[in-house]
């Protein structure tokens, strides 16, 4: 959908022509009662369910907890999931066109968690969605989950934060930084103006290193080393020039994302993450969690080191509605809230059974 006037943003000015791109999953109820944001990390899109297909070669990221008889019952219930506003898959972006035609690249505003609610608010009051009977996402999906049940309280029945923070951490803004930096210090960023440059010009390398360093803290050290130790990749000397397996599998990660991801979104949305503080303007974070009425649950991953527990933790104690802290328990570090269906599968039904 088109929204049908320019934006607000939370740091001034507008944001004119936006585009918001969703998939949704069963049948709206006559009364709206039904209706349910799932909203995604970083790098996901609104293809939370469903089989590997033409233009997705995965299934969606949830699959396992959206479908018939899954946790997201969509006999039951009407499953609404947009692609992040300043992504790059159908909502506006950088690499999306400004109203004289051009692509926006590098004059792109800055933008805020805030920001992408304010829109998908929006989309919202389009479908005829007044109060979401549950809101819930994970890690980049959280801060907005979070800021829909902050800044719409009575918009929210029950919210699930999963693998999240009330606000972006140093070490966070930290990891961020270094990818914000390998992604600009490459050639093709071109001050983010890259998107009329020939295939392959843009700046691939960079956002390749970023994904690698991101996907160290989505993992946790004891699987890496669990996973890969010290072996050489196969038909590979590390010794002669060759990888260790981790390095391939890093490759790879990097690999996959640079052919599905824009550079200039993962600026945007990674400065966005850095620029997550639940309390910003509310007079801080106690206060803002204190503004929440939804029934809610809060969720993190024992072995992510991204996001820790205490971060949850707070979410938990902050919340006035909030249960006790549930613990994840994975291997797979902050990727938990990914790769756990069953375990997150069965907070959803706890939620929305409870
Ligand atoms: C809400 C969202 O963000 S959803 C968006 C989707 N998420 C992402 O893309 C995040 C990045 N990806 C990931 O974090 C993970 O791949 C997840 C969470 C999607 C899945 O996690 P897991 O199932 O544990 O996958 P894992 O980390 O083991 O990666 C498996 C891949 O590594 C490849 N791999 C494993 N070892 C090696 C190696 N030595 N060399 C090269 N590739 C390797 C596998 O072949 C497999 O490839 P494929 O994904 O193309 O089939
Ligand atoms: N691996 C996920 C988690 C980030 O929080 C992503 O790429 O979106």
């Amino acid at each position: 959908m088109t929204l049908d006037r320019p934006l607000p943003l939370e740091i001034g000015g507008v944001l004119p022509g936006v585009r918001l791109a969703y998939e949704t999953w069963g049948r709206l109820a006559p009364d709206a009662s039904n209706a349910v944001l799932v909203l995604h990390a970083l790098t996901g899109d609104s293809h939370v369910a469903g089989p590997a297909e033409p233009g997705h070669p995965t299934p969606g990221w949830w699959d396992g907890l959206v479908g018939p008889g899954r946790p997201l019952d969509t006999d039951r219930w009407f499953v609404v999931v947009p692609n992040v506003l300043g992504g790059c898959q159908g909502s506006t972006g950088p690499s999306s066109p400004r109203p004289d035609g051009r692509p926006w690249g590098g004059a792109f505003p800055f933008l805020t968690q805030r920001d992408m609610v304010t829109a998908e608010a929006q989309l919202a009051d389009a479908l005829g969605i007044e109060r979401w009977a549950l809101v819930t996402g994970g890690s980049m999906g959280g801060m907005r989950a979070l800021e829909w049940a902050v800044s719409y309280p009575e918009r929210v029945g029950a919210l699930l934060l999963l693998a999240t923070a009330a606000a972006a951490s140093a070490e966070q803004i930290a990891m961020a930084a270094v990818q914000l930096h390998a992604i600009r210090a490459d050639p093709g960023w071109r001050g983010g103006d890259y998107h009329g440059a020939a295939p392959g010009h843009g700046p691939h390398a960079g956002l390749g290193t970023a994904r690698r360093l991101a996907h160290i803290t989505y993992r946790s050290e004891p699987e890496l080393q669990a996973r890969f130790g010290r072996r050489a990749q196969d038909g590979e000397d590390p010794l002669r020039s060759g990888r260790y397996q981790v390095e391939s599998y890093l490759d790879h990660h990097a690999d996959k994302l640079v052919r599905r991801f824009d550079a200039g979104s993962y600026v945007v949305l990674t400065e966005a993450m850095n620029g997550h503080d639940a309390g910003r303007g509310r007079g801080g974070t106690a206060a803002a969690l204190r503004r929440v009425t939804a029934r809610t649950l809060v969720a993190g991953v024992d072995s992510d080191r991204l996001y820790p527990l205490a971060q949850q933790a707070e979410l938990a104690a902050g919340i006035p509605g909030a249960d006790r802290l549930r613990v994840i328990e994975s291997p797979s570090g902050h990727d938990g809230f990914l790769t756990e269906p069953a375990q997150v599968g069965a907070l959803v039904r706890g939620l929305l059974d409870g």
